[in-house]
């Protein structure tokens, strides 16, 4: 998939989550994947994503020990997108990120192999079929993740009131309260993107989820990437292990298609 990966990252430090062999025996669909360009097909079919968000179904912030996630009360249709690749629509669970220790790397999806600094995962869970989302999680229609590619470039008004809350949940298993946030602010103006079936990226690793991932990255700059970096995946009295390159390698795209939803 990419060979060329830079050199240097064959030197990258594995966190024990990414261990190999950390592959599902017999997966055939599993994230993330690199999105050739010019191998995607463009899906005149494809939809408009439609996303409607209510901030107050915002709850708390939560550092779970692989990276910090925004969780959303999800007993309502409040929150919910619809149209683009999805039959259903889908309901807001929660949004966390992935980032490297350095600029060169840490997105999880790459374009023609090339990493960005950090990736945006946005949680959905069809909600019209499955009762649960622990029921969603294990289905191949289970799930929907939006995927927005952070740059690095000018400050993300929207993204300071989220990293201003960061130092309250540096350790592991630590969470605050936060009630009122529209992650709508985190999505790019372009409406492009590409979509393909794929997993979740950390365990369980289930072949549940249909990825929308954005063509137009969102820009922040390196005060706020490096308030990410600050986390940490270790437990408040535990040696501090730094919160960084909590991205999952690429996997093979196997039998697979990555649709566009542009020409
Ligand atoms: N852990 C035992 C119970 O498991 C029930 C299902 O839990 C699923 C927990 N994981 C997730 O919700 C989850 C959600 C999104 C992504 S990702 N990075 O693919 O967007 C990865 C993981
Ligand atoms: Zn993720």
């Amino acid at each position: 998939y990419c060979a060329l990966k830079p050199d240097s990252l064959h030197h990258l430090p594995v966190h024990p989550l990414w261990q190999s062999p950390l592959t599902i025996p017999g997966g055939t669909r599993q994230s993330p994947i690199n999105i050739q360009w010019r191998d995607s097909v463009y899906d005149p079919f494809l939809k408009p994503l439609k996303i409607s968000y209510d901030p107050a179904t915002c709850l708390h912030i939560w550092n779970n020990g692989y990276s910090f996630l925004v969780e959303f009360d999800d007993s309502t249709d409040r929150s919910i997108i619809d149209g683009g690749p999805l039959e259903n629509q889908y309901r807001l669970k929660q949004f966390h990120f992935h980032w490297g220790a350095i600029n060169d790397w840490g997105s999880e999806h790459t374009v023609d192999c090339k990493f960005y600094p950090a990736e945006l995962h946005l949680v959905h869970w069809n909600a019209v079929v499955y009762p649960t989302f622990e029921e969603a999680v294990m289905e191949g229609d289970g799930l929907a993740v939006i995927g927005v590619f952070l740059k690095l470039g000018a400050r993300h008004e929207g993204l300071q009131t989220l990293v201003d809350a960061l130092p309250a949940v540096k350790h592991k298993d630590t969470v605050i309260e936060f009630d009122v946030f529209d992650p709508s602010c985190l999505m790019p103006s372009c409406p492009d993107y590409w979509t393909y079936a794929g997993s979740l990226t950390t365990p369980p690793l289930t072949e549940s989820v249909t990825w929308i991932i954005k063509k137009q990255p969102i820009e922040v700059d390196e005060d706020q990437l490096e308030a990410f970096r600050m986390l940490l995946f270790t437990s408040d009295g535990e040696e501090e292990k730094r919160m960084v390159d909590n991205f999952r390698p690429l996997q093979p795209l196997m039998n697979r298609t990555v649709r566009s939803s542009f020409q």
